[in-house]
C-alpha cells in the first residue's frame, strides 16, 4: 500500500488530520524527565539524548489514541550529535511500533547523487548489508536545486513505497522573498508546485491521492485555494498551527471537498502546553497534552464541519 493510502486510511482510523510536531528542547522538559537523564548521564549529549528519548515516548503514548501522524524534526535532534540521532532514530522506531506515520523533517535537497544518499538514508536501502535497517514513513524535501535533484527522491518513494513533502510555499512570515517573486510561468511557488504535480501523477493510490505531497503553510490561508487546485492529489503538509498563528479557520482551503488531503502540524503548541500553567508532575503535563491535541481536533474538525468538509 503507498503512503498516501496508508496515511488516509489512519486519518479516517483516528478521525483526526492533526500531525504532531516531536521538536523537543531541552531546557523546556519537564522536571521529572530532566532529572532522571542527568542523574543517569550527567548533563551532556547522551544526558539530553535520554532526555529526548523518554519525552517523546511519554508524547507519544499520550497521543497515539487521537491523532495519527507525527514529525520530528530532525534539527533539534542534530544539537546533540550522534546520540542525538540515535534519540531521532530511537523516536522513530517507537513512533512506528505505537502505529504511528512517521513524517522525517529534514528539508534535504542536494545533486541528483547527494539526493539518492539523502534518500537512502532516510528510506533504508535494503540493497546495502552494511546499513541497519532504518526508515521513516515519508520526508520533508528542498526544490531549489530543481527537478533533477528532486528526482532520486521521488523514485525511492515510490520504489520504497514512502512519501514525500516538497516545500512549495513555507509558512514563515518571509516565505514571499523568493516564493511569492514572479516569474514569466507565474510565482515560484507555483512552478514548484507544477514540478510536484508532474510527479504526484506518477503515483496515485487507491485513496486518490498521492504519496508526492507539497508543504503549504496554515499561514496563507488563501494561497492554500490556489495550491489545492494546483495539486489537486497531492497530500498537503501543513505547519504554522498553533504557536505561529494558524487556527482552525484558517486551515480548511487546503482540503479538498472530499474531506480529505491535508495534515495538519503543530510542534510547540501541543508538546509544551503544559508550560502554560507552569505544569510539572507526570499527571499535569500528561493530561495537559492530552487536552491540547483533542482541542486541536476539535478545532480542526468544527473548521471544517462549517465549510462541509468534515469526512466523518
Ligand atoms: O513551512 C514550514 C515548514 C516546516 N515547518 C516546521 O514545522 C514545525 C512548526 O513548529 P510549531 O511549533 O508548530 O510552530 C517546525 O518543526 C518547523 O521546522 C514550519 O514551521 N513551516
Amino acid at each position: 500500500m503507498n503512503f498516501a493510502d496508508r496515511t488516509c486510511d489512519e486519518i479516517k482510523k483516528k478521525q483526526s488530520h492533526a500531525v504532531i510536531g516531536l521538536d523537543p528542547v531541552i531546557e523546556r522538559l519537564p522536571a521529572f524527565i530532566l532529572d532522571e537523564a542527568e542523574q543517569n548521564y550527567g548533563k551532556n549529549d547522551e544526558g539530553a539524548a535520554a532526555a529526548f528519548i523518554a519525552f517523546n515516548r511519554f508524547i507519544i503514548d499520550t497521543i497515539a489514541p487521537y491523532v495519527a501522524i507525527v514529525k520530528p524534526q530532525l534539527a533539534y535532534y542534530e544539537v546533540y550529535g550522534a546520540a542525538g540521532i540515535d534519540a531521532y532514530w530511537q523516536t522513530v522506531n517507537y513512533a512506528q511500533q505505537k502505529g504511528l506515520i512517521v513524517i522525517a523533517d529534514a528539508k534535504r535537497g542536494d545533486i541528483d547523487s547527494t539526493a539518492s544518499a539523502y534518500a537512502r538514508s532516510f528510506f533504508g536501502d535494503a540493497s546495502n548489508e552494511w546499513q541497519t535497517p532504518k526508515k521513516v514513513d515519508s520526508l520533508t524535501i528542498n526544490p531549489y536545486l530543481g527537478s533533477d535533484s528532486l528526482a532520486p527522491f521521488v523514485e525511492q518513494a515510490i520504489a520504497k513505497q514512502t512519501g514525500l513533502f516538497i516545500l512549495v510555499k513555507t509558512s514563515n512570515p518571509s516565505s514571499g522573498d523568493l516564493q511569492d517573486v514572479v516569474t514569466a510561468n507565474g510565482t515560484i511557488a507555483e512552478q514548484v508546485a507544477q514540478l510536484v504535480h508532474t510527479y504526484a501523477m506518477r503515483d496515485i493510490g487507491t485513496s486518490g491521492y498521492s504519496s508526492i505531497g507539497a508543504v503549504v503553510g496554515a499561514t496563507y490561508p488563501e494561497e492554500q485555494r490556489l495550491f489545492r487546485e494546483a495539486m489537486p492529489t497531492s497530500l498537503f503538509l501543513v505547519p504554522g498551527y498553533g504557536t505561529q498563528g494558524g487556527t482552525g479557520k484558517d486551515i480548511t482551503n487546503a482540503f479538498n471537498s472530499d474531506g480529505l488531503g491535508a495534515l495538519i502540524s503543530a510542534s510547540r503548541s501541543i508538546i509544551f502546553a503544559y508550560e502554560k500553567n507552569k505544569l510539572q508532575t507526570r499527571e499535569e503535563v500528561q493530561l495537559a497534552i492530552k487536552s491540547a491535541v483533542k482541542a486541536m481536533n476539535a478545532d480542526i474538525n468544527t473548521a471544517l464541519k462549517d465549510v462541509n468538509k468534515l469526512y466523518w
